[in-house]
């Protein structure tokens, strides 16, 4: 061992976060608490805290106003030498924790039991639901409200802890309330523990709404910003503007993850955007793996409330020329345009959403699934036609995703890369199709063990009686993903 590393010390291990609720000796823990998943932007490439031996650092947070507490303790700190000394730990957190974190434990500690027992989070509820027997909500708030800004100064951290790449807000930003802010909070029973706040924060998203381009008749069309600045010099009220909406941030603490909250924050915040007049487009920022799945799977299950998303088929009547380019409508377009821009989603991951769902409902002959054994049910030749159509649709949308990529290869080695591709996307849409077939279950589950699901402040309502989910055309009942194979 270096005499480096005998003062390093990885700071994934070294940061410890947890929530508390007041107790009659200062404050008790709430659940298990959790290491952070990066600290790499915080700390260095390397994750790693020079200059201290049994590092602990211990960020606390009350659990309702999520007030935070820093503690950095050691047993022995590096002497400096030269240009060498110990990270400066709090002189580094501070650039991203407000400075109500920096007080002292005694002061967090008084603060944490005077908290109002009547406090609620900041914005408006927005929805009650119930999920494994517990009472959830979210409250909706705008960063321009100092209440919201306030536990957005304080929970952001996390942002760089636990997403990749994840960056915080400035929430000082003049243009604050472009920012809508949704937070998770579990509600206990008050009459189990009358003594202290029942609020229990469990997650947060942030949205950033974008001014919408509509571009100008070529061939004078000014630039995308150009055309925004003009438009915000007029006097416009900037919140009546059409709009693309963007999730941004998306987090449920460890201690609430796996047990379908995100799904049902992700589903809720796509709601509301659908209801949004204003919002043309709900995107998402860099999303990672797992948000993609949930988004998938949320966004299929929304789709297949919709009977013209339903209507939208393959037409087997085409048919597949020899040579030459793939036919147009094997889906019809207009319904497909229509269908989408209900839909609100971006032109990818609809179509994503319809490969998959159409892929679902293939004959079971030629239905890709994740197994590699062949289907024991032979093929009639209008079946095979039917996958053929529906592998076109897919393989022409790859091929113009990744033309320039493609382009760059030999035509024999091109159409085995498209070919590969292809059948990549195809078994992950089949475990897709499983996991969104396995989450109606749970939901259902849930709502057979623990009674009704979902009681809506917001109108979207929420029940997946009979594994079946049911919800109005206005209604949304969504999941996520990360980088996709014919992105690479
Ligand atoms: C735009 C962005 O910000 S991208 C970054 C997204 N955020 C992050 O990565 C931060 C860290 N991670 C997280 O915050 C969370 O893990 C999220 C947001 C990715 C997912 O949230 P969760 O609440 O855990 O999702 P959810 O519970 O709906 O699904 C997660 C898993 O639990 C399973 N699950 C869902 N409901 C249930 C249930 N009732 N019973 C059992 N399992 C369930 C799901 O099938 C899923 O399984 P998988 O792990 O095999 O994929």
């Amino acid at each position: 061992m270096s005499s480096d590393e005998a003062w390093s010390t990885p700071s994934n291990d070294a940061l410890l976060l947890s929530l508390v609720s007041p107790s009659t000796t200062g404050v008790k823990a709430i659940g298990h608490s959790f290491h952070p998943k990066f600290t790499y932007s915080i700390f260095g490439d390397s994750e790693e805290i020079f200059g201290y031996k049994n590092l602990e650092i211990n960020l606390q947070y009350n659990a309702s106003d999520m007030r935070p507490n820093l503690s950095v303790t050691y047993s022995k700190q590096f002497p400096a030498v030269g240009e060498t000394e110990a990270t400066d730990i709090t002189g580094i957190l501070r650039e991203l924790l407000p400075d109500v974190a920096f007080q002292k434990k005694k002061e967090f500690e008084t603060a944490v039991s005077s908290l109002r027992k009547d406090w609620t989070p900041p914005g408006k509820l927005a929805k009650t639901f119930r999920c494994h027997g517990n009472t959830f909500e979210i409250w909706k708030g705008n960063l321009a409200d100092p209440a919201v800004k306030q536990v957005v100064s304080r929970i952001q951290i996390l942002a760089p802890l636990f997403i990749e790449g994840g960056t915080t807000i400035n929430v000082d930003d003049s243009d604050a309330d472009r920012w809508t802010v949704f937070l998770l909070y579990q509600k206990k029973r008050t009459s189990n523990d009358a003594d202290s706040n029942p609020y229990i924060f469990a997650g947060y998203s942030t949205v950033y709404r974008f001014f919408h381009f509509r571009p100008l008749t070529p061939p004078v069309s000014p630039s995308e910003s150009d055309v925004e600045k003009a438009t915000l010099a007029q006097d416009f009220d900037l919140s009546e503007l059409p709009c693309r909406s963007r999730i941004s941030q998306f987090i449920i603490l460890p201690l609430f993850q796996g047990k379908g909250l995100g799904l049902r924050l992700y589903s809720h915040i796509f709601g509301e955007y659908i209801q949004h007049p204003q919002t043309v487009e709900i995107t998402v920022e860099d999303p990672n793996e797992a948000f993609d799945d949930l988004r998938d799977i949320s966004d299929l299950h929304y789709l297949r409330q919709l009977p013209e998303f339903r209507a939208l088929r393959i037409n087997t009547a085409i048919t597949i020329p020899k040579v030459g380019a793939a036919p147009n409508n094997i889906v019809d377009q207009a319904a497909y345009d229509a269908v989408r821009a209900k839909a609100k989603m971006a032109p990818r991951q609809f179509a994503r959403v319809l490969e998959m769902h159409l892929m679902s409902q293939l004959p079971e002959p030629v239905r890709p699934g994740i197994s590699p054994e062949k289907q024991a049910t032979k093929a009639t030749k209008e079946q095979e036609h039917e996958y053929r159509l529906w592998r076109l649709i897919l393989k022409k949308r790859i091929y113009k995703h990744n033309k320039d990529a493609l382009g760059e290869l030999e035509i024999p080695e091109r159409i085995a890369k498209l070919e590969e591709t292809v059948s990549s996307v195809e078994f992950d849409y089949a475990r897709l199709l499983i996991k969104a077939e396995e989450q109606l279950k749970n939901m259902a589950e849930d709502e057979r063990k623990h009674g009704a699901a979902v009681t809506a402040a917001d109108g979207i309502s929420g029940s997946v009686a009979n594994g079946k989910r049911k919800a109005t055309e206005d209604e949304a009942e969504p999941a996520s993903k990360k980088a996709r194979v014919e992105d690479e």
